[in-house]
């Protein structure tokens, strides 16, 4: 079944548990299991993923995030090869976000280094929290820099980056975004280098199919496990 309702989260292929799991209210029957379409879940559908994957098959965040973002650097590793980018290694600024997509965004910043990439991390607003500030120090041990400051020009941030990937928000979402990513957003919307979203366009989380605040959606480009 095609998932079309509101606010949904990419996903790069069918869930690992097969096609017979109903759960999470996701069908997958034989038909989208062979088809290479992309699904889409709806926020809910994502969100009651998230709990049965920590209730039910007690996963825990720290080895779910690193799924997630090992496999982001790969869906983007696979899109925009290295040798395909102008600049070696090919720089990409990743912006992450203070919720578990922000997580996400720090290992796939660690794992895009490893394959031959040069990332950069912006991330202003960070949980007081051993998770994050031992992502933090994984990513500093690799020697990924992290920026003070946002560039407040989307040309700026064209000349500097071949990519953006965007780990600001994913299912949590919700209301007006507020700063400072209302203004780290803004920038977004004007850049022409692409952007890889994390889950899903940032700020799209209240927006119907169709429209999200960084462009059209679903977008050219939205990884995830
Ligand atoms: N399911 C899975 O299998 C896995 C899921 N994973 C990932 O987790 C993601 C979901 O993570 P999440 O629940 O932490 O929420 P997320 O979207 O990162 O942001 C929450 C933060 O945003 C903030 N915030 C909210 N609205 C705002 C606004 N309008 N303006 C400004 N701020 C706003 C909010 O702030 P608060 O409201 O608390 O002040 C809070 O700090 C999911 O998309 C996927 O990428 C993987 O890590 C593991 C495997």
């Amino acid at each position: 079944q095609r998932i079309t309702t509101q606010t949904s989260a990419c996903r790069s292929g069918p869930t690992w548990w097969g096609p017979q799991r109903q759960n999470s209210g996701v069908r997958w029957n034989s038909e989208v299991m062979a088809s290479t379409a992309v699904k889409y879940l709806s926020q809910e559908e994502a969100q009651a993923v998230d709990q049965e994957l920590f209730n039910e098959y007690q996963f825990s965040v720290d080895q779910l995030m690193e799924l997630a973002g090992l496999s982001c650097a790969t869906a983007i590793a696979k899109a925009y090869p290295p040798t395909s980018m102008s600049r070696s290694p090919p720089t990409v600024l990743v912006i992450c976000g203070p919720g578990n997509n922000g997580g996400d965004g720090l290992v796939c910043a660690r794992h895009l280094k490893l394959f031959g990439y040069q990332p950069t991390i912006y991330y202003p607003k960070r949980p007081n929290k051993p998770l994050f500030t031992a992502l933090v120090t994984q990513c500093q041990k690799m020697d990924i820099p992290f920026l003070g400051e946002m560039p407040s020009e989307p040309m700026v941030i064209d000349e500097l980056y071949e990519l953006v990937v965007d780990a600001i928000f994913g299912f949590s979402f919700k209301g007006d975004v507020r700063e400072p990513f209302h203004s780290i957003l803004s920038v977004l919307k004007g850049l022409t280098v692409p952007i890889a979203s994390i889950d899903i366009p940032s700020g799209a989380g209240t927006q119907e199919v169709g429209w999200g605040r960084l462009g059209p959606y679903p977008p050219d480009f939205c990884p995830q496990v």
